[in-house]
C-alpha cells in the first residue's frame, strides 16, 4: 500500500487539489512517530543513492507544539505542492493533533477549500491493525477530513519508538527516496533481526551490547552513555537512541510490579564526532566515567581527498574515531608524562586515569542497508537490557503524569484567558510562573497589568516612594508615608544611604526594587489576592526578619508598602495590607477602602465613627508634639474629627472653623510665635503637657460653636517617648 501510494505520488499519478504534483512532504508527529524517521532521512540525504532519488523533493518534520516549529516547518512551503502526513499511533497525541489542526487550517486557507484536505493529508496510525482500532482510528482520521485510502496502518503492538520499519517510516521515506531505497533499509534491519535470532550468544551483537549496557549501568553504576557517531549523516541518530533507550528502560518497577533492585536505563547523549570532542569529551576523559559507543564507517558518503594533504578528509575523521577510545581506555600516567620529558606543577593536569569503557562499531558505509542494520542493532540491544532488568521496555508510564498535569494547566490557561482562573492548585513556584505566562491578565478589572514606582517628595521635603498600579480598567496610585517618628515595631524602610544625595535619604534603591523585582513578579496576579500577594512579597521575596517578625529590610518596607504590606507593623496578627493593591482590590470588590481593609483584617465596620450616608470623616491634625514639633508635648498628634457634621462639605467647614479658632486661642494664650506649625501642619504651642493641649483644643471647639459635633483623636507615637525601663512619658 505504502509502495503503491508513494509511487503514485512520486510519478504524479496522485496530485494535489489544484492538480499540481506533490513534491514536498511535511510529517507531523512526535516521539516515536518522528525521531527515527528524521534520523533515517538525515542519514539518507547525503547518501548518493538517496540524494539522486530525492532530487526535486523535500521532506520536513513538525514535532514540537511550539508555534515556532510551525513557522520553521512551513517556511517556503507551497500548499499546492505539499502533502502532509499525520503520524500518530494513537491519533490522539495532543501536540501532534494541535499541529495537525494548525497545518490543516493553513492548507484550507491557502487552497481555499476544506475539500483540499483529502488531497493533501495522509495518516500513519494503528488504523488498520485490529477491528476495534480500525473503526476507532478511521473515525478519527475521517473526522479530520482524510480519505481512508490515504490512511496507512501498522500493528498496535508496535511501540512508537520501534515503529520506523512500519508505515510510520516507510510512507514518508518512500515518498522522499522511493520504495526501492527504503526496501534496502528494511533488508538491513531484517538482516540484524535474523542475526539476533540465530547467532550464538557470544557472537550475538545486540546481546553483547545489551549486556554491556546493563553491566555499566547496574554493576558499575555508571549513569550516562554517550553515543558518538563519526558521521555527520547520523546527526539525528542520538536523538532517536535517547528516546529508544530512555523511554524503554528508564523504569522503577519490574514486570511483576516489584521495585527494581538496581538502577535501570542510562542518560543517553551525544554528538557526531569530531564536534563532540570540542565540547563534552573533556568531562569524559578527566571527569566522570561515561561509557561510550563510537560508531564509524570505513568509507564516506562523500569522499574528499585534497592534493598535498597527508590523508583524505574521511581518514582525518577516522583518525579521531580510532584515537578517542584508546585515550579513554589507556589514559596517561604521571610516569609516562615524566618519561616524555614533562615536569612541573602542570603535570598533574595532564594525567588521564584511563580505564574508561567504550564500544567501537565499524560499518562499511552509511547507506540504506547499513542504516537498517544499525537501527535494528540498537532496537534489539534495548530489548535485551529490558529482559535482563525484567522491566517492560514497551510501556512509558513515566510520561503520563506530566501529560495529566498539562491538561490541568491547559484548563487553567483557557479559563485565565476568558476571565477568572484559580492558580492555587499548582505548586508554589508554578503559581507566579503561570500567572506571568497569562498575558491577557484575564479579568481585566482584577489583574495587575503594570506596576511602576518613582521617587517623590513629601510635604516636608523628604523623598519617598510612589507607585502607579494599572489594571486594564484603572490606575491606582499610592505614596508611602515617610514618617519622622519610627515605632519600635515598624519594619525597616530602605534609604539609599548616599550622603552626597538628599542627605542619604533618597529612595532610588527601593524604587528599583519595585520596578525590577517586585513589579515583574506581581504582573498578572489578582488585586484581590491581597493576603497571598503580601505574603509573597514579605515572606518569599524579601524574607528578612528581626526580633519583632518580618522586617522587610531586604527590599525595603517602603518598597513593599507602596505595592504591599503596611508601613510597618510587623505583628503577625495584623494583615499585610498593601496600599496600591489594596486600593485596586477595594475597587474590584466595589467597596470603600475602609470597608475593604476591615474585611481583610476580619474586623467589623459597625464601630467606624462615620455616618453611613457619607462614609468619610476628614481628620484634621491640629496640634503637634513629639517628633513633629519642638515643644514639650509628648503626644505627637491631636486631631479633630467632625463626626456630627451633616455632610462631608459641612465636616470640612467645621474642621476649618475649629482650626482657625484654635489659632486665635493659642495666639491669645501663648503669643504669635506659638502659632507656628509643626511637621504636619498642626500648631505647636509650648504647652506643658497633654491635658493642657486638650484644654486648649476643647476651648477652640466650644468657641467655634461646634461642641458636640467634633470628636478628638490622637496618634500618640508612644514608642517615641516611652523607653523600656522608664516610668513615664518623656518629655512632657
Ligand atoms: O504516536 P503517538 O500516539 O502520537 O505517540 C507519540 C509518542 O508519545 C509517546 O507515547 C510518549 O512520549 C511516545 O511513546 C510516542 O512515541
Amino acid at each position: 500500500m505504502a509502495q503503491a501510494f508513494s509511487e503514485k505520488v512520486r510519478s504524479g499519478g496522485f496530485v494535489g487539489y489544484t492538480g499540481k504534483p506533490l513534491t514536498d512532504v511535511l510529517c507531523i508527529g512526535i516521539g516515536g512517530s518522528y525521531l527515527a524517521v528524521e534520523f533515517v532521512h538525515e542519514a539518507l540525504r547525503t547518501d548518493p543513492t538517496g540524494a539522486a532519488s530525492s532530487k526535486g523533493r523535500q521532506l520536513r518534520f513538525l514535532a514540537n507544539v511550539d508555534p515556532i516549529d510551525v513557522k520553521r516547518a512551513l517556511a517556503g512551503l507551497k500548499a499546492e505542492t505539499t502533502l502532509v502526513i499525520v503520524i500518530s499511533k494513537t491519533f490522539t497525541t495532543a501536540e501532534t493533533m494541535l499541529n495537525a489542526r494548525t497545518v490543516k487550517s493553513w492548507l484550507v486557507k491557502e487552497l481555499g477549500s476544506e475539500q483540499a484536505i483529502a488531497k493533501h493529508v495522509a495518516a500513519c496510525s494503528t488504523a488498520l491493525a485490529t477491528g476495534i482500532q480500525r473503526v476507532e482510528t478511521l473515525d478519527k482520521t475521517k473526522a479530520f477530513g482524510i480519505d481512508s485510502e490515504n490512511v496507512f496502518g501498522f500493528w498496535d503492538w508496535v511501540g512508537g519508538r520501534f515503529s520506523v520499519c512500519s508505515a510510520v517510516g516507510v510512507v514518508p521515506l518512500s515518498l522522499q527516496y522511493g520504495f526501492e531505497v527504503v526496501q534496502k533499509f528494511l533488508s538491513g534491519a531484517r538482516a540484524m533481526d535474523v542475526h539476533f535470532q540465530t547467532a550464538p550468544l557470544e557472537k550475538n551483537l545486540p546481546t553483547i551490547l545489551g549486556l554491556l549496557a546493563v553491566w555499566n549501568a547496574s554493576c558499575l553504576g555508571y549513569e550516562g552513555c554517550a553515543v558518538l557517531p563519526y558521521c555527520q549523516a547520523l546527526v539525528r541518530f542520538v536523538a532517536h537512541i535517547q528516546q529508544l533507550d530512555m523511554e524503554s528502560n528508564g523504569k522503577r518497577v519490574q514486570m511483576d510490579g516489584k521495585e527494581c533492585t538496581v538502577p535501570t536505563g542510562a542518560i543517553y547523549f551525544g554528538e557526531p564526532g569530531t564536534n563532540g570532542q570540542h565540547s563534552f569529551y573533556q568531562l569524559m576523559h578527566q571527569g566522570r566515567v561515561i561509557p561510550a559507543d563510537f560508531i564509524g564507517f570505513k568509507t564516506s558518503q562523500n569522499p574528499i581527498s585534497l592534493d598535498g594533504e597527508p590523508v583524505s578528509n574521511h581518514d582525518e575523521l577516522m583518525s579521531n574515531f580510532f584515537a578517542q577510545p584508546d585515550a579513554l581506555a589507556l589514559g596517561k600516567t604521571a610516569e609516562e608524562l615524566k618519561a616524555s620529558g614533562l615536569s612541573g606543577p602542570g603535570l598533574r593536569h595532564k594525567v588521564f586515569s584511563g580505564d574508561r569503557p567504550s564500544n567501537s562499531l565499524l560499518l562499511p558505509v552509511c547507506d540504506p542497508y547499513n542504516l537498517g542494520l544499525l537501527l535494528s542493532l540498537y532496537e534489539h540491544r534495548t530489548a535485551v537490557q529490558g529482559w535482563v532488568w525484567n522491566v517492560n521496555s514497551f510501556d512509558q508510564w513515566g510520561v503520563e503524569l506530566g501529560k495529566v498535569l498539562g491538561v490541568k494547566v491547559r484548563k487553567y490557561l483557557s479559563a485565565a484567558r476568558k476571565g477568572e482562573a484559580d492558580a492555587s492548585g499548582f505548586q508554589k513556584p508554578t503559581q507566579p510562573l503561570s500567572n506571568e505566562r497569562t498575558p491577557a491578565r484575564t479579568s481585566a478589572k482584577s489583574r495587575i497589568e503594570m506596576i511602576r514606582a518613582r521617587e517623590i517628595f513629601d510635604s516636608r521635603g523628604n523623598p519617598t516612594v510612589e507607585v502607579d498600579l494599572c489594571t486594564a480598567s484603572a490606575l491606582f496610585r499610592a505614596a508611602v508615608p515617610s514618617g519622622a517618628s519610627t515605632g519600635v515595631y515598624e519594619a525597616l524602610e530602605l534609604r539609599d544611604g548616599d550622603k552626597n544625595r538628599l542627605l542619604g535619604k533618597g529612595v532610588l534603591k527601593a524604587v528599583a526594587n519595585i520596578n525590577d523585582i517586585i513589579g515583574p513578579k506581581l504582573i498578572g496576579l489578582k488585586v484581590t489576592d491581597q493576603v497571598a500577594i503580601d505574603k509573597l512579597m514579605v515572606e518569599e521575596m524579601d524574607g528578612s526578619k528581626n526580633e519583632w517578625g518580618w522586617s522587610k529590610s531586604k527590599l525595603g518596607a517602603n518598597a513593599i508598602l507602596a505595592a504591599g504590606g503596611p508601613r510597618g507593623l510587623v505583628a503577625e496578627d495584623l494583615p499585610e495590607v498593601s496600599m496600591a493593591i489594596c486600593r485596586a482590590g477595594a475597587a474590584a470588590k466595589g467597596v470603600p477602602l475602609y470597608q475593604y481593609i476591615a474585611m481583610l483584617a476580619g474586623k467589623p465596620t459597625d464601630r467606624f465613627v462615620m455616618p453611613a450616608a457619607w462614609q468619610q470623616v476628614p481628620s484634621f491634625n491640629v496640634i503637634n508634639g513629639g517628633s513633629h514639633a519642638g515643644n514639650r508635648l509628648a503626644c505627637q498628634e491631636f486631631m479633630i474629627l467632625p463626626t456630627g457634621a451633616a455632610s462631608f462639605r459641612n465636616a470640612m467647614e467645621i474642621g476649618a472653623e475649629v482650626y482657625h479658632t484654635l489659632k486665635g486661642v493659642i495666639k491669645k494664650k501663648y503669643g504669635q510665635d506659638a502659632c507656628n506649625v509643626g511637621d504636619e501642619g498642626g500648631f505647636a504651642p509650648n504647652v506643658q503637657d497633654n491635658n493642657e493641649a486638650l484644654d486648649v483644643l476643647m476651648e477652640a471647639i466650644k468657641k467655634s460653636g461646634h461642641e458636640g459635633k467634633v470628636k478628638i483623636g490622637t496618634d500618640v507615637a508612644a514608642s517615641e517617648f516611652w523607653r523600656p525601663g522608664s516610668t513615664g512619658p518623656s518629655p512632657g
